[in-house]
């Protein structure tokens, strides 16, 4: 399994997916950092005029509402009914829905017309989608209580994978439920770590044989950086670059060491992650 996910993570260097990202202004260089560190290729745009010729070009389109303005929100649009065009997956972060009306009918109205293949927020993003709203504090969660149930029913609804990113992340096809929990609290000190997080499991979806192995990936692979980047970090400053070297360098070796036993199939009705069968081959997860 831990084989599975760090094959797609090679795949993300061998194939250099290009990322077409509609984001924020908070995040942006931070996004393309962290993309070009895993071995992905960044494109950031702002100009509607351009969506139909980066959807044709691109990997995968990454659609993500944290500074919105209102021209944004036809371009979003737009650029989502190209990438459907021409059948590239889009990714949905749908930072801070919840907070605001406007956030929360922008984000309906692009899940509406936009197929998504993937909706990747924190808890509190997730439960306000999935219906069953904690507090959503800005663009940060407040809430850690998750309904696991309500959650695979709106990815039932909305055909798409979701992601509820967290001290331990979920990911749901609607039917089973995946965990991780490689990551490290000093992610949580970093804005926008969550935002990149969502365009590198673009990156890793579009290489990908299977969506749902991709995402586990990158959930897994960008926990672990966390996990070497916090070793010989001092604060949230020092971990930064430390976060982007580990990215660039992460060895097999040191994956397999972050993700064993921190990445699980939960199974429907169980209240704990168990471990996934190991495999003959490895004797592993
Ligand atoms: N308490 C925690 N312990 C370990 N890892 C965490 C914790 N909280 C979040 N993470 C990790 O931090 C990363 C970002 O997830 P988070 O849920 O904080 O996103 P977010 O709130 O959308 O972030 P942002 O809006 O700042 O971009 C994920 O890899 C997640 O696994
Ligand atoms: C802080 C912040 N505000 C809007 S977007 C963003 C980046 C984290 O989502
Ligand atoms: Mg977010």
């Amino acid at each position: 399994m831990l084989k599975d996910l760090w094959a797609v993570r090679e795949a993300v260097r061998e194939k250099n997916p290009l990322v077409y990202n509609i984001t924020n202004t908070v995040v942006t260089n931070f996004t393309a950092n962290v993309l070009l560190a895993a071995g992905a290729s960044p494109i950031m745009s702002e100009g509607a005029a351009e969506a139909e010729d980066l959807a044709r070009i691109c990997s995968v389109l990454v659609l993500n509402i944290g500074t919105l303005h209102t021209r944004q929100i036809g371009y979003c649009l737009k650029a989502g009914e190209y990438a459907n065009k021409f059948q590239k997956p889009v990714v949905l972060d749908p930072v801070g829905v919840g907070a605001t009306a406007y956030r929360n009918v922008t984000a309906g109205q692009i899940l509406q017309d936009v197929r998504v293949a993937l909706i990747r927020g924190n808890y509190g993003e997730i439960g306000f989608i999935a219906g069953t709203a904690g507090q959503v504090k800005g663009v940060d969660s407040a809430d850690s209580g998750l309904d696991l149930p309500a959650v695979k029913k709106m990815a039932q609804e909305y055909s798409t994978l979701v992601a509820a990113t967290g001290a331990t992340d979920y990911l749901t096809d609607g039917q089973s439920v995946m965990t991780n929990a490689t990551g490290h609290e000093l992610l949580q000190m970093v804005t926008g770590t969550g935002c990149a997080l969502t365009s590198l499991t673009g990156a890793f979806l579009a290489v990908a044989d299977e969506p749902r192995l991709g995402v586990l990936a990158a959930l897994a692979f960008y926990g672990a950086a966390a996990r070497k980047a916090a070793e010989n970090s001092k604060g949230p400053g020092s971990f930064m670059p430390k976060f982007l070297d580990a990215l660039y360098n992460l060895s097999y070796k040191e994956f397999k060491k972050a993700a064993e036993d921190k990445v699980a199939l939960l199974t429907e009705a169980a209240a704990a992650p168990a471990p996934l069968e190991p495999s003959a081959e490895e004797g592993e997860l």
